[in-house]
């Protein structure tokens, strides 16, 4: 775990735990002997600590409760022989904390510091939080702990956590710097013995008023802030007393075992299981050689952008050479505008637009390995393009569909090739969105999930394999969301009060500011063509399609001309077309009023317990249900589209995680009164899984165990 190497002098300390290096119960016993038997060796003048491949990504976060890592740092830094760490990739967490535990640091031009650990719900609580701020000063502290940002070694070697920055090779460079100072005075290298530089009160209330916007409802990266500036004025002794008893308050929160199920849920995510038992273990993917878009709108720009920041040559393809113009206009502003902030450097953005190609009709994709169709939602339109895509492409050509919530096993009924048919759903914008939701069809093969498995981690997506059903995993949950926002409007609340109940909840933005920035429109068309599907005329006293409560009131404003931001006024007044601050607004509410009073709803007040259960029980029920159906496979799947694709607050895990924090038991209880009082809608129904898993009160982790029995029955 630990390689011990005694050379010229110099004790060779090298953590070698794949993965990641973590810090393992075993690796700091190891690091703890290896650092006894170098001082205890009168031929050891140095020690050096590095890692094989990188350095240390941290604590082994299944094992944070025991954090010995602080006796180890303090066992570093008090040792009689310098200690240099060399640091090659990331020192992150309890790794950074070993790092500025030691005397000097040498790190390559690559390498990676970081406190990842308000991430996961907990603190540097090795002393990091009061060695950190002695070592940079308590400004920099303050931004850097509580973000849990990772920095360069550039940036690490300018506020003097790193002593040197080397381009070769990091442990040879240590080792011989570590002979060059054997015995030298190590008094001012000792981090703790430092006093804090800048620390004053105004960095802390910019700080706190930073750390609540962006990281909105988490305990860890407050408790950060005050015990590093409280650290600040303290001896370095008391403040370690500090940071050792607010830890116990961020272990015990239970927002650290959140975040942590958070974080594997998301490495799990990608790991596919299909009902016939291929896995991504059984099967392998062919890899993307260049690829076509076809439809040069955001979407289509987005998808094409995604691609070329990967490497892979895009021909990007409209019907009419001025949308493809408007199109490659837009993606290259949208890459000048990288330029100009200094993400990319004019060569690298020249660089990614030479893989672009343009083409107008598809009579050139006679040589790709994919395309990605992004046009817009219309089923006609999309099993036209398949048909004619299926006679132009050669027969091992994937054709991917970017949709929604449509039938994938429909679009791919227009081709020959089923089996290679497939849905990408990216998210807005598609060349930022982490999530990309892979749809298997009914005859979607194995090898054409695994390929769209493989696409999507090398596009720098988190790719989570769902099943075919209307608005797949994360649209189908939302929907019913949707649904109850509008019905607790009808019933007495007004926008402003359900959107603060889910922005209390830890969204960033309720569901109606959503609605106006997407445009109200958008929503009333889908409205109306799924009534046109049913066959029913809407008119203004409709108030069900097919048996199912439904909520006109979005119509009533559009019809009012109240479209969203874009009007300058939908269920907010924004005060121009465009305007981006919503205000409430009289005029609206009197809409609403009488809009209940055509159609003769008493309103009523509603307690904010009400409006927050029927925001998230219906959306949780319908996760169950997509268990119970096998559209998703395993619970981490539902999680990950959550956290990434509608940024579900990551301290309650997801709305999975949640349920079952809250416990599955009351969840069914709730949603059965709710089912008693609203039988007009089938979202509250209660999910036969989570009936029985609340009865049977199974483990998290089995619950696919009863799904699959129940499936069997
Ligand atoms: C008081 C205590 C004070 C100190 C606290 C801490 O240090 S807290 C810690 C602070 N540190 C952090 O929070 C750092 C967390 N880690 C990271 O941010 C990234 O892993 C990375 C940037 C190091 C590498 O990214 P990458 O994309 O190259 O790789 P990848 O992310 O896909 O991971 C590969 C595999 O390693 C696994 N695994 C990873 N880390 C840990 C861990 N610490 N533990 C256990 N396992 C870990 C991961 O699950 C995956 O397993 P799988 O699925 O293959 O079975």
């Amino acid at each position: 775990m630990v390689d011990y190497i005694a050379r010229d002098g110099v004790a060779l300390l090298q953590v070698n735990n794949p993965p990641v290096n973590a810090l393992s119960h075993h690796v700091r016993v190891a690091i703890e002997e290896g650092l006894k038997k170098a001082g205890q060796d009168p031929r050891i003048k140095s020690i050096v600590i590095s890692g094989k491949g990188s350095f240390i990504a941290g604590a082994d976060i299944k094992d944070v409760s025991k954090p010995t890592i602080l006796e180890l740092c303090d066992l570093i830094e008090s040792s009689g022989k310098p200690v240099v760490a060399a640091i090659k990739g990331f020192a992150l967490g309890g790794g950074h904390e070993i790092a500025i535990s030691c005397h000097y640091r040498i790190a390559h031009e690559k390498s990676k510091f970081g406190f990842p650990e308000v991430d996961i719900g907990i603190l540097p609580a090795a002393g990091g939080t009061q060695r950190f701020p002695r070592l940079v000063g308590l400004e920099a502290a303050l931004d850097l702990i509580p973000s849990g940002r990772h920095i360069g070694a550039a940036q690490a070697f300018k506020l003097g956590i790193v002593d040197k920055v080397v381009r070769g090779d990091a442990v040879e460079e240590a080792v011989k710097f570590a002979k060059s100072i054997a015995g030298e005075p190590l008094v001012d290298r000792r981090t703790s013995q430092r006093p804090v530089m800048g620390a004053e009160n105004a960095f802390l209330a910019a700080a706190v008023k930073l750390a609540m916007k962006k990281k909105k409802g988490m305990i860890a990266p407050i408790v950060c802030l005050s015990v590093s500036f409280m650290g600040s004025l303290l001896p370095f002794e008391q403040g370690i007393q500090v940071e050792a008893a607010e830890a116990v308050v961020v272990f015990t929160s239970g927002q650290m075992g959140a975040l942590q199920y958070a974080f594997f849920a998301q490495r799990a995510a990608p790991k596919w299981l299909l009902p016939c038992g291929a896995s991504f273990k059984t099967v392998k993917g062919r890899p993307i050689r260049n690829a076509a878009v076809i439809g040069a709108g955001t979407m289509g720009t987005g998808i094409t952008m995604a691609m070329l920041n990967a490497g892979i040559p895009v021909t990007l393809v409209e019907q009419d050479r001025k949308f493809l113009d408007k199109g490659v206009s837009l993606l290259k502003l949208l890459y000048a505008g990288s330029v100009s902030l200094r993400k990319i450097t004019q060569d690298q953005c020249d660089a990614i637009l030479s893989k672009l190609n343009t083409a107008v009709g598809y009579k050139s994709l006679t040589n790709v390995d994919l395309v990605i169709e992004a046009v817009y939602e219309n089923m006609a339109l999309k099993k036209q393009i398949f048909a004619e895509l299926d006679r132009i492409c050669p027969p091992e050509t994937f054709l991917w569909t970017n949709t929604s919530a449509l039938d994938i096993d429909e679009i791919a009924s227009a081709t020959r090739r089923p089996d290679k048919v497939l849905g990408t759903h990216f998210f807005v914008p598609a060349y930022h969105m982490k999530l990309l939701e892979n749809v298997r069809g009914k005859l979607t093969s194995a090898e054409t999930v695994a390929s769209a498995q493989m696409f999507g981690t090398r596009i720098g997506k988190i790719p989570v394999v769902v099943g075919n059903c209307h608005g797949f995993v994360g649209n189908r949950m939302l929907h019913k969301y949707v649904y109850e926002a509008d019905f607790l409007i009808e019933e007495g609340c007004w926008p402003e009060d359900v959107d603060m109940v889910a922005e209390n909840f830890g969204l960033p933005l309720g569901p109606f500011k959503v609605r106006d920035l997407s445009g109200l429109d958008i929503r009333v068309r889908g409205l109306l063509e799924q009534a046109k599907a049913a066959g029913i005329e809407i008119n203004p006293a409709t108030r069900f399609l097919n048996g199912e409560r439904i909520s006109l009131l979005s119509k009533s404003l559009v019809d009012k001309g109240h479209c969203g931001r874009k009007t300058g006024r939908g269920f907010y007044n924004y005060g121009k077309p465009g305007g981006k601050i919503p205000l409430n607004d009289r005029f609206i509410k009197d809409v609403i009023v009488e809009y209940c009073a055509e159609r003769g709803i008493e309103r009523r007040k509603v307690a904010y317990q009400e409006i927050e259960e029927r925001l998230f029980l219906p959306l949780i029920n319908e996760g169950f249900k997509i268990l119970e159906e096998g559209i998703a496979s395993k619970p981490e799947d539902i999680d990950t589209i959550w956290l990434l694709g509608y940024a579900w607050p990551r301290h309650t895990g997801g709305p999975m995680y949640y349920a079952n924090m809250v416990g599955l038991d009351k969840i069914y209880n709730r949603i059965c009164h709710y089912n008693e009082l609203h039988k007009h809608s089938a979202h509250w129904q209660p999910s036969l899984l989570l009936k029985k898993l609340a009865a049977s009160k199974t483990p998290m982790k089995d619950w696919m165990e009863v799904a699959q029995a129940s499936s069997k029955l």
